[in-house]
């Protein structure tokens, strides 16, 4: 199967690498000066693997048409990197293992063939050429917005026997939309206190706060038609005890002054509300309060620092 990563930055490299160590023709679609970096010294893994792997990269879209073109931009990418691609992604099966709403849907408008993804792996881009793999996740994949196929199940195999332990599910929205949920919990409070996921679960306040930031988010997927094969709230909390050392990448994201993916997420979950008629107070706040602190980063904020 020929592949391409679009968007490969930490997430991307991490697949790319590991389906290009098993033997899949793997072609990395990023920027200098990681692509320059892996093109003189290969793609180096390290953490959980220590490997230099030999993968072509290229900062370019190449004009023959993949397989399979895997997206992981950060999801407010999604529309550039779809459109600047847009010849190569009709009528070609397309997989988002990025985080948020909408990016799937986005796959559908351009024409492509929509998979659908969560992954639970953490990477980090060390420097260029260098991707830390610091957390062995699970990927569940599924035909976007339901139901399976044999191609799906084809990948899946693959991606297990990259090492990359995978699941299909034929509800894979449910999934998506569960971990944004999660997300607009965990990530929003642990950004703007700036603590470890751990100490939501430890503090009763923020613990009764995230709970009700889940169950508006609850309230609103369901009116929406969304089913979840695992409760958000069951997800949370194993979340919240499976990474509570960790900050979160939208606060790791505002540290390094990068824009965060706060719009695909408490954004999309308050857009979705308004569709049926549902307020949500707390992901409005939320929203606007990391919306505020992405604003100050660079004056107020940082100088304060
Ligand atoms: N890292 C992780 O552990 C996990 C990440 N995710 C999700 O995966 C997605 C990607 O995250 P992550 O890998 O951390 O993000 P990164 O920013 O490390 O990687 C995205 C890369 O895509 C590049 N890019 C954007 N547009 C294009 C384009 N048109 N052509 C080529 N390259 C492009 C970006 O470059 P530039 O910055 O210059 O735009 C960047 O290098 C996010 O949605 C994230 O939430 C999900 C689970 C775990
Ligand atoms: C699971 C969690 C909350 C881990 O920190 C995450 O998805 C993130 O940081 O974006």
């Amino acid at each position: 199967m020929k592949v391409y990563i679009l968007g490969a930055g930490a997430i991307g490299s991490l697949f790319g690498g590991l389906l290009a160590k098993a033997g899949v023709d793997v072609l990395l679609i990023g920027r200098d000066p990681h692509v320059k970096s892996i093109g003189e010294r290969g793609l180096v893994i390290k953490g959980i693997i220590n490997e230099e792997i030999r993968v072509n990269a290229t900062t370019s879209i190449p004009k023959e048409k993949p397989d399979l073109i895997i997206l992981s931009t950060k999801a407010y990418s999604t529309e550039d990197a779809l459109n600047s691609a847009k010849d190569i992604v009709r009528e070609t099966w397309v997989l988002s293992i990025q985080n948020g709403i909408g990016n799937e849907d986005k796959i559908l408008r351009v024409g492509g063939k929509a998979i659908g993804g969560i992954t639970t792996n953490g990477a980090i881009l060390k420097e260029p050429g260098i991707v830390e793999w610091k957390g062995k996740g699970i990927t569940i994949i599924g035909l976007y917005p339901q139901g399976h196929n044999e191609f799906v199940e084809e990948v899946a195999e693959l991606f297990n026997k990259a090492g990359l332990e995978t699941h299909t599910s034929d509800n894979i929205i449910g999934w998506i939309w569960a971990k944004a949920i999660v997300n607009s919990a965990i990530n929003t409070i642990g950004s703007i206190l700036e603590i470890k996921n751990g100490l939501i679960k430890d503090n009763q306040y923020l613990l009764s706060a995230a709970m009700e930031v889940i169950k508006e988010g609850c309230r609103i997927a369901l009116q929406n038609g969304i089913e979840f094969e695992v409760p958000p709230m069951e997800l949370f909390f194993q979340t919240l005890e499976q990474t509570k050392d960790n900050y979160n990448s939208m606060l790791q994201d505002l540290w390094r002054g990068k824009r965060t993916e706060i719009d695909y997420i408490s954004g999309k979950i308050v857009e979705y509300g308004k569709y049926v008629n549902l307020e949500a107070p707390m992901n409005s706040l939320l929203w606007a309060l990391v919306k505020a602190k992405e604003e100050l980063r660079n004056n107020v904020w940082r100088k304060g620092k």
